[in-house]
């Protein structure tokens, strides 16, 4: 594409860049080929301006920047926001992807990975093609694809839009994504909201920044765009309320009969549910535990609904959804059962550990650790928890993330001492404490591995598997015939 048409959103005609072809977009110095062009972002760590140099000498044919004052060997065209201007850029040399497709935006603190998983799997049900971009995995045309953020980069995005055949596209939509403005020019036709609870305050100054962020989501709704709002968290009816007053089109599931999808009851506790929709009442066999996945389910089942998947359709889908990799994983064996889950702040920990404790189990085992360089606000309340429902608790690494082995040992250490009066050890090897935990258990336990899912290990541990799932199959494999057998 010629510069001048590619730039014509961010700065009008130029015609001193009339001949130049531009071949991509970047806005990372060490991806740039010859043809490419430059754009310079201010971020956290680096300032994207004091890689211009670099980026002319690998061939950039033209840098777009914030500073004044520039003189280089290629045009230089400066704007207010290079973020907006980067988002602006993908969408004219991507030609506007987002309008092509049924476009499903997800946020909220949890959930948004499982009810992408479950939308998707609805609208496949009902012979729908979706793609996926999610914090597990992106899926397009049919493809698995691997994913390496929760939102991806905004030129990620555009290129799998662009390459997407699939009728829907549904997404999470992180808020840091919002922030970094990894989202600008796109549009969609739902929005979600699944809830907002304690997280990333390392990052948001606040919770009201933090919900003032997520609720940019639904300023990129299309005209006839839909937002889909759980109202029996506060912070969703907040959003409802501020929606309806900007004239928005809103839907809610929730308890209560002024919700478009209102749960009723529940019948055997919450594995086979009522809801009404329209005047109508349906039965639903829920398919994975807990109260937090049943509100994933209802999120899933009304933004399907709108988008005009017919209910017996979604009813089957749901009671058939497989579920998500690390998200209430059960791997059982004829010794304890294992309980794999992603749950990383208080909430989610509140939920899976409430749920796990409502089912019939003799001892519960709690294996988690702390994510470096992450909220560390988050880590009392989790500590809590933990205690509160579980008989033993062992604390071990989670990913360092950039944070010194010593610097977290002395932070597990300090967790020991909170917990002191409780059963709790520490085993820093990750691979060990499954190890031991399931060494001490019994047929009936239930060991509860929480922080990472099924992402692989980021450091290495003296038992060599990738993540802990395989530590618990070669567990399986070493003790098959002896202890547990
Ligand atoms: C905290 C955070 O979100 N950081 C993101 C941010 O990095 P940053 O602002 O620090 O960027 P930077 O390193 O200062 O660089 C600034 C600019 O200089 C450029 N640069 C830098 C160095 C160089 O040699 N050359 C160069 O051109 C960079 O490409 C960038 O354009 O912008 C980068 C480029 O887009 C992201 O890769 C990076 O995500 C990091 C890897 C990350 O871990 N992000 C996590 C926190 C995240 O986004 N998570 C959410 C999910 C959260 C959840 O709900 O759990 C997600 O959506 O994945
Ligand atoms: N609706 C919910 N309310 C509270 N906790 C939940 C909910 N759904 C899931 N969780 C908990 O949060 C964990 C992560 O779930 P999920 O991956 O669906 O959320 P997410 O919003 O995508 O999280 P992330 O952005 O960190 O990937 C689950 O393993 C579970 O412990």
């Amino acid at each position: 594409m010629k510069l001048k048409n590619l730039i014509s959103s961010i700065a009008g005609t130029n015609e001193n860049v009339a001949d130049i072809e531009v071949v991509q977009i970047q806005f990372k110095s060490r991806n740039v080929k010859k043809g490419d062009i430059f754009v310079a972002i201010k971020g956290l760590r680096h300032d994207g301006h004091n890689f211009i140099n670099e980026a002319i000498s690998k061939g950039a044919v033209a840098v777009i920047g914030e500073e004044n004052n520039y003189s280089l060997p290629v045009p230089y065209i400066k704007v207010e926001d290079t973020r907006k201007a980067l988002g602006r850029l993908a969408k004219t040399l991507y030609r506007d992807p987002s309008l092509i497709h049924n476009m499903i935006g997800i946020t909220g603190t949890n959930g948004k990975t499982t009810t992408a998983y479950m939308v998707k799997h609805i609208f496949e049900t009902a012979k729908e093609s979706c793609s996926l971009f999610s914090t597990v995995s992106n899926f397009v045309n049919g493809i698995e694809l691997m994913s390496t953020a929760t939102t991806p980069d905004i030129l990620e995005l555009n290129n799998m839009l662009r390459m997407s055949s699939d009728k829907i596209v549904v997404m999470e939509v992180s808020s840091h994504g919002l922030h970094q403005k990894r989202v600008e020019g796109l549009e969609f036709n739902y929005g979600v909201f699944t809830n907002l609870t304690h997280d990333h305050l390392d990052y948001h100054q606040d919770m009201d920044d933090y919900f003032n962020t997520k609720a940019e989501l639904f300023k990129l709704l299309k005209k006839n765009g839909e937002a889909i709002i759980n109202s029996s968290c506060p912070w969703g009816m907040k959003l409802m309320n501020q929606l309806k007053n900007n004239r928005q089109t809103v839907f809610s599931y929730g308890n209560s009969e002024n919700d478009d999808l209102q749960l009723l009851c529940t019948e055997a506790g919450i594995s086979k549910i009522k809801v009404k929709e329209s005047n109508e009442i349906f039965e639903i066999k829920m398919p994975m535990p807990g109260k937090h996945n049943l509100q994933n389910a209802l999120g899933a089942i009304l933004c399907t609904l709108r988008a005009g998947v017919k209910i017996q359709n979604i009813i089957y889908a749901v009671e058939n959804f497989p579920g998500v990799p690390g998200r209430f994983e059960e791997i059982r064996h004829r010794g304890a059962n294992f309980i794999l889950d992603y749950a990383h702040t208080p909430d989610g920990l509140d939920n899976i550990l409430q749920t796990v404790k409502s089912m019939k189990q003799n001892k519960i085992i709690h294996i988690f650790g702390f994510r470096g360089n992450k909220d560390k606000t988050k880590r009392l309340d989790m500590l809590d928890i933990s205690a509160k429902y579980c008989d033993e608790i062992i604390l071990t690494f989670d990913d360092l993330n950039g944070v010194s082995k010593d610097l977290m040992v002395t932070d597990l250490e300090k967790a020991v001492k909170y917990l002191e009066s409780r059963n709790v050890h520490l085993i820093i090897d990750r691979t060990r404490a499954i190890e031991y935990a399931w060494k001490n258990s019994e047929k009936g336990d239930h060991i509860v591995i929480t922080g990472k899912g099924p992402e692989p290990y980021e450091q290495e541990f003296e038992i060599p598997t990738d993540n802990d799932a395989g530590t618990i199959k070669y567990l399986f494999s070493k003790y098959y015939n002896k202890s547990k057998a």
